[in-house]
């Protein structure tokens, strides 16, 4: 047995793609796994400065530095900080783990040394299939077996992650009502109580002029919230040059408000989605925190090849929509579709009628956590898969 058999702790390795979703996801879950669990976690990010847009704090040139309880270092290439075989090894979506780590996990099982428990964690999809993958060994060249780790939203798959204190922390939030302070607290002016408050955090689509269009001639005041980024670009024919725009600008024209806002860090986020009537959210996380501020929403999904995204929204509509009144349902199927497909005018008439569903979509957006946690959050379905492995 080699000494490195002693060694406790989690290696996540995470490849920022593009975007910060990838990112995104490692970071809460590292978070998550270090408070709720006690684990000494270590997350290796390729993009320093991708992640310092998701967390300020962050300072992208110094290679290991530690933030709620989770140390982050830097994976460059080759690796300058040593690796060393932990209980646990996690590549984020399918990334090419280091040679070095690769090397060292091998040499390991050769010398009959105890490996860490690999994973690979997959993004989430609410697609079927998935529950039948979830789990699965996939077995090396080397001998190695890596597993495959799908989160889901039904107990049969890896879950959902969602820490165990933010239900009750975002309740507790729109019970006190603590949004006016909070959007004072950004610096956002002009927003009284009776106002329609919406954010923007999508990628680029034709839809946006439209909603904006409509917003803008509506009886009811409505203020846009657009975190600076790519949303921005859809935004042109409505505001003008927005590469110029600048977090605290804002433009109001006729019954809208666009207010433009820097990038916070995931809480700060989080208690915007929290503080919001309606989303507009993208990707994989942003997609799950809009379901857990229990707030109507629009997905934006993350485009792939051959229009598989919409395959993918379908599946998570399907479930979402399940004990939601057809009629409705399908108001509100159409405008996530058409948002995704880049639709216009065929999306006034679903706002309308989704924006007259309020209340109730506001009602099954609340009872949605409980459904779609079933018993267990991710966090604590891995620690038990890694206690079974
Ligand atoms: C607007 C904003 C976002 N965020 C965070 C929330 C999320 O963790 C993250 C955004 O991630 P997502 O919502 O997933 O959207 P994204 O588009 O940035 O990420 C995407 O990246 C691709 C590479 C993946 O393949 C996609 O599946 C998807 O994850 O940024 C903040 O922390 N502060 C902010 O102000």
């Amino acid at each position: 047995m080699s000494n490195q058999d002693h060694h406790s702790h989690w290696d996540i390795f995470c490849a920022v793609v593009d975007n910060y979703g990838d990112i995104g996801v490692t970071w809460r879950l590292a978070k998550q796994l270090a408070k709720e669990y006690g684990l000494e976690i270590h997350l290796w990010v390729d993009d320093l400065a991708s992640f310092a847009h998701i967390l300020p704090k962050l300072d992208p040139n110094c290679p290991s530095q530690s933030f709620e309880g989770v140390c982050i270092k830097h994976w460059d290439e080759p690796l300058s900080l040593a690796y060393v075989p932990g209980k646990v090894l996690i590549e984020a979506f399918a990334c090419e783990l280091p040679a070095e780590v690769i090397n060292s996990i091998t040499a390991l099982h050769q010398g009959g040394g105890k490996v860490p428990v690999w994973l690979n964690l997959e993004y989430l999809s609410a697609e079927d299939w998935v529950e039948g993958c979830h789990g699965l060994p996939s077995l090396q060249r080397s001998g190695l077996k890596k597993h495959f780790y799908f989160p889901g939203f039904t107990h049969k798959t890896g879950g959902l992650i969602c820490e165990a204190d933010l239900l009750t922390k975002r309740e507790h939030w729109q019970t006190t009502n603590q949004r006016l302070d909070y959007f004072n607290q950004l610096g956002l002016k002009g927003i009284n109580t009776d106002d329609t408050v919406i954010s923007l955090f999508s990628y680029e689509t034709p839809s946006l002029e439209t909603l904006c269009q409509l917003w803008r001639t509506g009886e009811q005041k409505v203020h846009l919230l657009v975190p600076v980024g790519r949303s921005l670009n859809s935004l042109k024919t409505l505001i003008g040059d927005t590469a110029a725009c600048q977090p605290g600008q804002q433009f109001t024209l006729d019954k809208l408000t666009v207010h433009i806002l820097p990038m916070t860090d995931q809480q700060g986020y989080d208690r915007l989605l929290w503080s919001c009537d309606f989303n507009i959210v993208r990707g994989e996380d942003s997609f799950l925190r809009a379901q857990w501020a229990a707030r109507p929403f629009i997905w934006h999904i993350y485009p792939q090849e051959e229009d598989y995204h919409l395959i993918k929204l379908e599946a998570f509509m399907a479930l979402y929509c399940h004990n939601l009144a057809p009629e409705i349902a399908k108001a509100w199927k159409m405008l996530n579709l058409g948002f995704n497909q880049g639709a216009q005018e065929e999306l006034v008439p679903l706002w309308q009628h989704v924006t007259n569903a309020h209340p109730v979509l506001t009602q099954h957006a609340q009872n949605w956590p409980s459904d779609a946690l079933n018993d267990a959050d991710l966090a604590t379905r891995l620690v038990q898969f890694v206690k079974n492995s």
